[in-house]
């Protein structure tokens, strides 16, 4: 039998052991047989390839946390084995997330944090360092969207974007590698949009899809200074997904549209993104930094 590296799987063998040396059943050795290969192919997986997306023994924070595609991607971080902050706007957003991993057995953190505003961003990476002592992992996804003419986009639409989109990621950047670097290790991932690279239509939103286009070149920035210090920066870049975003009354009628305009003929569900974040986040993208990582069902190849 292979050796065993999780310390479970190893006393759950040396019982098997135990009493298949002891029975002279030829029924129960049958299925002791059995159980020892079953454990076997445990003890594998245990140690093989998988096994280097397991965040035991991490902490993470996701912005915008609260809901939609941050909600999705806390859940899959604290599966993997990761404590997870959330921090969102909305406390009580991040406070039913947060209740939600507790109740799955992760250790989580609800943070209410402004992302616009340097000092709370701050502030967030000293609480999760007062909790539980380190941070190895930052999602910055919290962003908001605006539609209007761009001859009309006021300078409140524009600073307010600008604000929450880019300020807001690259404070979170900035907070969470002060710590990282310090450290050595870290891993950063920016939710940016396939705005980033792509003009919507019919709706409008010179403000977002400009924040996005500066997100993924920030990531490019953050990602080359930081990677021979131990800390990586990457973004996701989402298609149309289905959350409260693009549902909003103003959005919402142009969902078919966009769904008809994308190769997979759907949106994105909030659980297609987290494979890109727990990409960037294992011990297989050691080598991977800047990159910007468009997960759209196709969208921008027509
Ligand atoms: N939904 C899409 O189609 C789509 C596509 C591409 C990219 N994105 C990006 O993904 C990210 C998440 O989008 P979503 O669809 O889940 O949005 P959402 O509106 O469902 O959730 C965003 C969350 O961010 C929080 N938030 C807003 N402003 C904040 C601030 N200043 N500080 C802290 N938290 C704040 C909100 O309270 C909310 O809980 C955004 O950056 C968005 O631009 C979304
Ligand atoms: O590009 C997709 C998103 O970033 C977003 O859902 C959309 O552009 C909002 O209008």
């Amino acid at each position: 039998m292979a050796p065993v590296a999780d310390p479970s799987l190893e006393k759950l063998e040396a019982i098997i052991k135990e009493t298949l040396a002891s029975t002279s059943d030829p029924k129960l050795k049958e299925k002791l047989t059995r159980a020892q290969e079953l454990v076997n192919t445990a003890s594998i997986r245990s140690k093989g390839v998988l096994n280097k997306f397991a965040l035991d023994g991490q902490v993470a924070v996701v912005t915008g946390g609260g809901q939609g595609i941050g909600r999705s991607i806390a859940h899959a971080l604290g599966e993997a084995g990761a404590k997870v902050a959330i921090a969102d706007l909305d406390l009580s957003r991040a406070e039913t997330v947060a209740a939600e991993l507790e109740s799955k057995g992760i250790s989580s953190l609800a943070i209410k944090v402004d992302v616009s505003k340097k000092q709370e961003c701050e502030e967030m990476v000293q609480t999760i360092l007062s909790k539980f002592g380190d941070l190895h992992i930052g999602v910055n996804n919290a962003g908001i969207v605006m539609n209007s003419d761009s001859e009309d986009t006021s300078e409140r639409e524009w600073t307010t974007t600008m604000a929450v989109n880019l300020n807001g990621a690259f404070y979170c950047c900035q907070a969470e590698a002060k710590h990282m670097l310090k450290k050595g290790y870290g891993r950063i991932i920016n939710t940016a949009s396939m705005s980033a690279i792509v003009v919507n239509h019919p709706q409008k939103q010179v403000a977002y899809n400009a924040s996005k286009a500066a997100v993924v070149h920030m990531t490019k920035t953050l990602g080359t200074e930081w990677c021979d210090r131990g800390v990586t920066v990457n973004s996701i870049s989402p298609g149309y997904t289905d959350t409260e975003l693009t549902r909003a009354e103003k959005l919402v009628t142009l969902r078919n549209m966009w769904s008809n305009d994308t190769p997979m003929k759907r949106l994105a569900d909030v659980e297609d993104l987290v494979g890109g974040v727990l990409y960037f986040t294992s011990q297989l993208a050691n080598f991977t930094t800047g990159f910007n990582l468009v997960m759209d069902g196709g969208f921008t190849c027509w």
